[in-house]
């Protein structure tokens, strides 16, 4: 972004995001982009509207607006709708070279080539080029990602023109040697959802051993270490816990599935039904052990729960494991207090939760009989469990995310309990 040496406008049809934006201020939480985004609009390169005109005469439009869920469990496409109709009347006015709609939206396959005849009159070239960053590690992933990926049209030449045009934008990142990988629209769309897929997959199959660790008492952490050294398998993504959350891995997977019940592969695809049921049960089961540790005391105790958000270093809560296991237990339990560095003061302007809410660990944590660990901010890893003992009535926690040592947490004085771990 900071080095790349072009003129940037950014759309969006939320006027506060725009004015946040244009002052310099990310209107969500992600570590480094405060920085770079003040300093590329300091410098006049990068300015944001709420007027889509404002894309007329540019070379590149890229499409990065939301695919939600809709009620069936398919992607909801009004919005890259939306955008591609209120792009039209401004393509094909670039002057210097081949123009291009880039598609950065997570979508189901079939959606870049209706996209592409949408547009084909105006002169413009479609692309499809997923997004694979993550929340937390945006700016990284943006800078340096693993690979990019083109999704390009059949035409030998719009293809190799689009090409070009694209590998002008990302030049000084693959100049770093990123692969960059072209093939069609189909694949290019299916690479997105497969890869969301297989994270997902990968991680409701490490919380299944944790189930087996529980029911045999072994370890599920010494299991995802020790099959994680097989470099076919690889480390990443087995971490055992609540489960995966966030605006994608749960919206993608479900998306998938419509998408292959569209195209009569339902069957196919059946066991990502599975993926989303595990997932969903380890909520479950955390909501349960609490219950259980708890019994008739239950009632009239006080659960803290330690983060809010789907992951740490983002303020994200779509989805999140934390705050679906507060909401639950707050319906059951004495009272429940939620706290979270970033989360914590987007949900205090809401007087009507069921659990209170504190940026603090230590209130928090003050005369509660149960603490859970939701979100592996650094905050609460690094949390002294000896003073946490001290603030608490009961010292009990449940590990939801595997992320603190159990043996320091024992020697505290704590009744520990973590996810397929002994
Ligand atoms: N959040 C993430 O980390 C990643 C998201 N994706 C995909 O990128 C897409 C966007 O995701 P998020 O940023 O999380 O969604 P979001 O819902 O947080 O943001 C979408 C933005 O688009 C704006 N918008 C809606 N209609 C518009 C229009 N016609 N013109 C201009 N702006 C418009 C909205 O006001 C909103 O600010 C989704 O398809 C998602 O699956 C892909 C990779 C990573
Ligand atoms: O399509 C998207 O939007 C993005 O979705 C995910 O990124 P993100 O949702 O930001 O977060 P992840 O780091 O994938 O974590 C997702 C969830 O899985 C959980 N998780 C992750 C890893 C793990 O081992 N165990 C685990 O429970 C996290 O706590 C979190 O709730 C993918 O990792 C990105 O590559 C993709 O671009």
């Amino acid at each position: 972004m900071a080095d790349i040496g072009h003129e940037v406008v950014g759309i969006d049809i939320d006027q506060e995001k725009v004015d946040s934006l244009s002052a310099g201020n990310a209107p969500f939480f992600e570590p480094g982009l405060s920085t770079l985004l003040r300093r590329n609009v300091s410098s006049g390169r990068l300015s944001f509207s709420t007027d889509s005109s404002a894309i007329r005469g540019a070379q590149v439009h890229f499409i990065g607006v939301g695919t939600p869920q809709s009620s069936n469990g398919a992607a909801d496409l009004t919005y890259v709708d939306k955008a591609v109709e209120q792009m039209l009347p401004h393509l094909g006015a670039c002057e210097s070279g081949a123009e291009i709609v880039a598609g950065k939206s997570t979508v189901p396959v079939g959606t870049a080539s209706r996209l592409s005849q949408r547009i084909a009159a105006t002169g413009a070239t479609l692309v499809w080029n997923p997004e694979f960053l993550r929340e937390g590690f945006a700016v990284k992933d943006t800078l340096e990602p693993d690979r990019l990926v083109y999704g390009l049209p059949d035409d030998p030449r719009d293809a190799q023109e689009a090409q070009d045009v694209l590998d002008a934008v990302y030049a000084p990142v693959m100049s770093s040697g990123t692969p960059r990988l072209c093939m069609d629209y189909a694949t290019a769309e299916l690479v997105k959802t497969a890869a969301n897929a297989f994270l997902a997959t990968k991680i409701s199959f490490i919380n299944a051993m944790a189930r087996i660790c529980d029911t045999v008492k072994a370890d599920v952490t010494d299991l995802a270490d020790a099959i994680g050294m097989d470099e076919r398998i690889g480390h990443r993504f087995l971490r055992a816990g609540i489960g995966f959350g966030g605006g994608c891995l749960p919206k993608d997977i479900r998306a998938f599935q419509a998408r292959a019940d569209q195209l009569g592969e339902g069957e196919t695809l059946a066991f990502l039904a599975e993926v989303d049921r595990i997932n969903d049960w380890m909520r479950a089961s955390v909501i349960d052990t609490a219950a259980e540790l708890l019994g008739d005391d239950l009632p009239t105790s006080r659960i803290a729960i330690l983060g809010a958000t789907f992951k740490p270093d983002s303020d994200d809560m779509r989805n999140s494991p934390a705050l679906e296991i507060a909401t639950d237990l707050a319906r059951r339990a004495g009272s429940v207090v939620v706290t979270d560095p970033q989360a914590a003061p987007i949900l205090a302007v809401n007087d009507d939760l069921p659990y209170e809410v504190t940026t603090e660990a230590q209130d928090a944590l003050a005369d509660a009989d149960l603490a859970i660990l939701g979100t592996e901010w650094h905050e609460y890893t690094q949390l002294d469990p000896h003073r946490a003992a001290r603030l608490m009535r009961h010292a009990r926690v449940i590990d939801g995310r595997n992320a603190l040592d159990p043996q320091a947490w024992k020697a505290a004085g704590f009744t520990y309990i973590g996810i397929g771990r002994r």
